[in-house]
């Protein structure tokens, strides 16, 4: 390359990178400060709280300082869960040892959580998301926006669709998603991760300082511990933070039977791959570098594989033999692995629409998950059906 165009190369990744963090350190306002509710307070739920109500303090003239988080209330010997983090400012069962900000308010009434919000951000295991929106139409306000931090589908009459979807669907509010390589106890101690959040801006915007933009939501989640890029495809996040909960699975199931890297490796491999092709199947509109330029997408597989939830929920059913339902009762104290629904809705769905051929490895994580089918097939099972493929 001569000198003159490495010269330039240079100068527009300098201005590429000031755009970037322009957009962080510009004053961003609102006419009325936007008031945040979260909704859901497991381990991710009060990690993503604590980010926004960090934000919301520091920024007043963008954000009203109280954050409400709707709590779905349980007692703790004998203590409710809320009166305990109102008080000693911890979610003491979903995300021990961390401090909550003290504007973080935790409330276990849904409605007054979110009646006032502008912001709402969604953030619960997704089996709960109907009963929730149900609750909330016609409660809320209907200029609000939303953000769905979930990692998963719907999976019903309308055939497969996206929760940010689902919700503005259900809520008639758009809804934009959060997703990347975040293991919740990492972000909660302030380790260093990125993050994607992608935002259709509706046909209805209101304009600047009126409406939530691609700014606002900077503003909202960025962190010097959590670095956030914002884009448009809604889609592509989405689908990947969805599917490699599948591939976890996968990877948890090698590890467990101790066939080491490789071949954790090689699942990954195969798991990306049918991504990419459920993406181009059924969201034509989601963009395939999504996948390799964000953190949602390979950054998020990689690590789901490498410490998340569904990976050790996995590795345990390989090496104690024991179901998925009663390990993850056993190490997850009331979490959730979201793969193991997401697994068992995705093969109904390609079930429904004929296309389970061409996904052998979710095919196989459902197989072995719920139909006693021994883990250690699993290379014959992507094989067997790859060569099936190739006869046609
Ligand atoms: N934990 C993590 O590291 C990450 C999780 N996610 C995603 O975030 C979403 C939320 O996950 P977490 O906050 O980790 O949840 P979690 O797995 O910690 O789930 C427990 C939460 O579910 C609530 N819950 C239990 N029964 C309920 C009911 N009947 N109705 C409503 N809520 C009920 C509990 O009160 C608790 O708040 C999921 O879609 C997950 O895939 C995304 C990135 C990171
Ligand atoms: O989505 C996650 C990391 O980005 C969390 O994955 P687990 O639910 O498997 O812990």
């Amino acid at each position: 390359m001569a000198a003159a165009d490495r010269l330039n190369q240079t100068s527009d990744i300098l201005s590429q990178s000031m755009k970037k963090s322009d957009s962080t350190a510009s004053i961003v306002t609102a006419e009325v400060p936007y008031k945040v509710a979260v909704v859901g307070s497991g381990n991710w739920g009060t990690t993503i709280a604590k980010v926004v109500a960090e934000n919301c303090k520091e920024n007043p003239q963008l954000f009203q300082e109280r954050v409400d988080m709707w709590v779905f209330e349980e007692k703790i010997d004998g203590v409710p869960l809320t009166k305990i983090i109102n008080t000693k400012h911890q979610n003491v069962k979903y995300l021990p040892n961390i401090d909550l900000p003290e504007n973080l308010v935790a409330n276990p009434d849904l409605i007054e959580t979110t009646k006032d919000a502008d912001i709402i951000v969604f953030n619960v295991p997704h089996q709960f998301l109907g009963r929730l929106t149900h609750q909330m139409k016609g409660h809320i306000k209907p200029t609000a926006r939303a953000i769905s931090c979930l990692k998963g589908f719907e999976v019903g009459a309308k055939g497969v669709q996206l929760l940010s979807d689902y919700i503005t669907e259900e809520l008639g509010i758009e809804c934009g998603a959060l997703s990347g390589a975040n293991l919740a106890p990492e972000v909660a101690k302030e380790h260093w991760s990125e993050t994607t959040v992608a935002y259709h801006i509706p046909k209805d915007f209101r304009g600047e300082g009126k409406d939530v933009d691609h700014r606002v939501l900077k503003k909202l989640f960025h962190r010097p511990y959590f670095h956030v890029n914002v884009i448009d495809d809604v889609a592509g996040i989405s689908i990947a933070g969805a599917l490699k909960n599948i591939v976890a699975l996968a990877c948890g199931f090698v590890t467990g039977l101790g066939w080491g890297s490789n071949a954790a490796a090689a699942i990954q491999r195969v798991g990306l791959g049918e991504i990419i092709k459920f993406g181009r199947m059924f969201f034509p509109e989601s963009k395939v570098e999504t996948y390799y330029q964000e953190s949602a997408g390979v950054a998020d597989l990689i690590t789901t594989c490498s410490g998340g939830r569904n990976v050790r929920v996995a590795t345990e059913m390989a090496k104690t033999g024991k179901s998925a339902e009663q390990v993850e009762k056993e190490i997850l104290n009331g979490q959730s692995a979201q793969g193991l629904i997401t697994c068992k809705e995705v093969h109904q769905w390609l079930e429904a629409c004929g296309h389970i051929d061409d996904f052998p490895l979710f095919e196989a994580v459902y197989q072995i998950t719920y139909n006693g089918v021994p883990m250690e097939k699993l290379p014959s099972m992507i094989e067997e059906l790859g060569l099936e493929e190739d006869k046609e």
